[in-house]
């Protein structure tokens, strides 16, 4: 009875495992994505080997596709990524979602690599830190700041569903995203390889959706209709991850997000119990980032 029980409980464990690594398949050396398993309300426990908060200083980068140089950059404040992209020949380069606070670090690095910074885009109004675009737009001529027209934010290129970023050869598409704010996108490299999911999407979470026009049923169908609908080898970078988390896959968010699993009627009552404290900073970030986060300069 007991080796039964031991075969069965061995089995279970292969399949589990063989559905991980389906899940995992296209992570590449890119797979820091830790296991995190949901609790009771959706919201992720605190993973064990997370780093403690305020030391993680990092950027990990890899060849996405031929050509294109990727860094993936942390600011630990605010826990947000910021994502530079360039194209390898032209140097000609984007950066998503910059912090005010990490804008030398990130000018250097785009000096020692060579790189001409064409658009910094923000994937939203963020509520939790100022953006850093108006300070670079001060030390970079040339450079254009972008953001979504609906998010009501004043940049110089106003982006709608199915505008594209281009960076030499390559390109990023608009896909709009709604749901944590009004006017929320989500970029996507023109292989469908990799999506900037903003708030959106998290790793194995979503952007709350208790202020600044949020809608947990639009947030639903974003996901469901803009993310979910991409391949499932897709990358998946969000632009803030508080467990550690550096990346995931479309099919391993479709397949273990313990909000976006559930029915339309049990994400709605999971994001009106999330009870999460309001962002510190979301007094001054808002109003700043309205106007680029110069004012705050
Ligand atoms: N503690 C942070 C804010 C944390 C937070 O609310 N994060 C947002 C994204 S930034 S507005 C969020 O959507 N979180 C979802 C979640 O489930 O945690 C601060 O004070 O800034």
């Amino acid at each position: 009875m007991c080796s039964l029980l031991t075969k069965a409980a061995a089995a279970a464990a292969a399949r589990r495992q063989d559905r991980l690594r389906v899940a995992l398949r296209g992570l590449g050396e890119q797979s820091g994505a830790s296991s995190v398993s949901p609790a009771g309300d959706g919201r992720p426990r605190a993973a064990a080997g997370a780093p403690p908060r305020g030391r993680r200083r990092y950027s990990t980068g890899t060849r996405l596709s031929d050509g294109l140089l990727f860094r993936q950059l942390f600011e630990s404040e605010s826990s947000t990524y910021t994502y530079l992209l360039a194209d390898a020949v032209s140097k000609d380069a984007v950066l998503i979602d910059p912090v005010l606070e990490t804008v030398d670090r990130d000018l250097k690095l785009i000096e020692e690599l060579g790189l001409r910074l064409k658009t910094a885009v923000n994937t939203h109004c963020h509520a939790d830190h100022v953006t850093g675009t108006g300070l670079m737009k001060t030390r970079l001529a040339g450079l254009k700041s972008a953001i979504s027209k609906s998010s009501g934010a004043a940049a110089d290129v106003l982006l709608s569903e199915g505008d594209r970023i281009t960076f030499g050869n390559h390109y990023l598409t608009v896909r709009e995203t709604p749901g944590h704010t009004d006017g929320c996108v989500t970029l996507v490299t023109q292989d469908e390889g990799v999506a900037f999911t903003g708030d959106a999407l998290l790793i194995r979470g979503c952007g709350r959706t208790d202020f600044q026009q949020g809608c947990s049923k639009r947030l639903y169908a974003s996901i469901q209709q803009k993310i979910f609908t991409l391949p499932d080898r897709c990358l998946v970078y969000p632009a803030h991850d508080y467990l550690g988390q550096t990346v995931s896959t479309v099919g391993e968010e479709r397949a273990f997000n313990p909000r976006l699993t559930k029915s339309l009627e049990d994400f709605v009552a999971i994001m009106n119990n999330l009870n999460l404290p309001k962002p510190s900073k979301i007094d001054i970030s808002v109003p700043a980032n309205l106007v680029c986060g110069v004012h705050h300069v």
